[in-house]
């Protein structure tokens, strides 16, 4: 089955209960998807319509807040909390993207053993006082989503002609950022290099994203270099492979460049979801069955490169 935009459109269900059939055709279809485009949507993918709903409605009244209130929760050096406009610009931007988000992560206390180790990123989330509700709509949004990720990596793994739970012991503590993200409006003038978000490759494993239905989120086709259209699809998440998961399965996988540009005239709002292994995962294509000879990329530790690429993307990053 295709979508509208030549996407494919994959079926997740069957895929939590375990049901081995559901696995395989999952992991076939996220196979081709993956080795062919890089992007997909995925359908019954267990995270409640409600919750979603709940989240997105947060959003919406979250970035409503003045500036001056909002920076009550300013993104902090553990990547948590409210980046306003202009303060992301992507690898190869001339422009900041032209968005403002809200960052989560796994929560950790100040007395976990990776928060006293120093561990990068890790800590508690920073919630806003103004908007006691953010919590709970997020928390809730993020454990969800979280599943579906983990859903998702059974059927990558069968994709991969790997065990299926080859990376459970990965995600023991993941690394997943899940960020509100709010797009204005970009007048049909804006300049050509004005992007709502720049084109960028993800730097993780694999991105979850729900987006409104505003439109605006673009692929790069691989092969014709045309940038097509990833319509919103009511009930569907957008799933994309990110570099790492690239480099895990030594390029078998596709990381496709994207971007958005919210010219629909009104706001735009979506929530990205990172979902990436523990820090200390070894990110290595040997573990996949790849012959040391025919390995593209060294072993890395999957922090230490999803750090690096946050740190030279994000300029409050060089300020602290
Ligand atoms: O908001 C979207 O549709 C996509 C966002 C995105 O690509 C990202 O944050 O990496
Ligand atoms: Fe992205």
């Amino acid at each position: 089955m295709t979508s509208s935009t030549n996407l494919p459109l994959i079926d997740m269900s069957g895929v939590r209960e375990g049901d081995q059939a559901s696995v395989r055709r999952a992991g076939d279809a996220i196979r081709k998807a993956c080795s062919e485009t890089g992007f997909f949507y995925i359908i019954n993918h267990g995270v409640p319509q409600a919750v979603i709903d709940k989240a997105m409605s947060a959003a919406a009244e979250f970035f409503a807040y003045p500036t001056e209130i909002k920076r009550q929760v300013a993104v902090n050096k553990r990547h948590r909390g409210w980046h306003a406009l202009g303060g992301a610009t992507m690898y190869e931007a001339t422009k900041p993207d032209h968005k403002e988000f809200f960052s989560i992560g796994l929560e950790l206390t100040e007395d976990d053993p990776c928060v006293i180790a120093g561990e990068a990123l890790r800590g508690p989330n920073q919630w806003p006082p103004f908007m006691p509700s953010l919590r709970d709509a997020l928390t809730e949004y993020y454990a969800e989503i979280g599943k579906a990720g983990a859903d998702l990596l059974r059927a990558v793994a069968v994709g991969l002609g790997i065990e299926e739970s080859f990376f459970t012991d990965k995600y023991t503590k993941p690394l997943q950022r899940t960020q509100m993200v709010y797009y204005p409006p970009q007048p049909p003038q804006a300049e050509a290099d004005q992007f709502g978000v720049a084109p960028h490759t993800d730097y993780g494993c694999i991105t979850l994203l729900y987006q409104d239905n505003s439109g605006g989120l673009q692929v790069r086709e691989l092969g014709s270099n045309r940038w097509i259209e990833a319509t919103p699809i009511p009930g569907s998440l957008v799933v994309n492979v990110g570099d790492l998961l690239a480099h895990w399965s030594n390029d078998r996988f596709r990381s496709t460049l994207h971007r958005v540009i919210n010219s629909s005239g009104h706001e735009r709002y979506s929530i990205a979801t990172f979902y990436d292994p523990t820090y200390s995962a070894i990110v290595d294509p040997c573990d996949l069955g790849i012959d040391p000879a025919q390995s593209l990329y060294s072993p890395v530790a999957a922090g230490d490169y999803i750090l690096k690429r946050i740190d030279d993307s994000m300029a409050y990053r060089k300020k602290m």
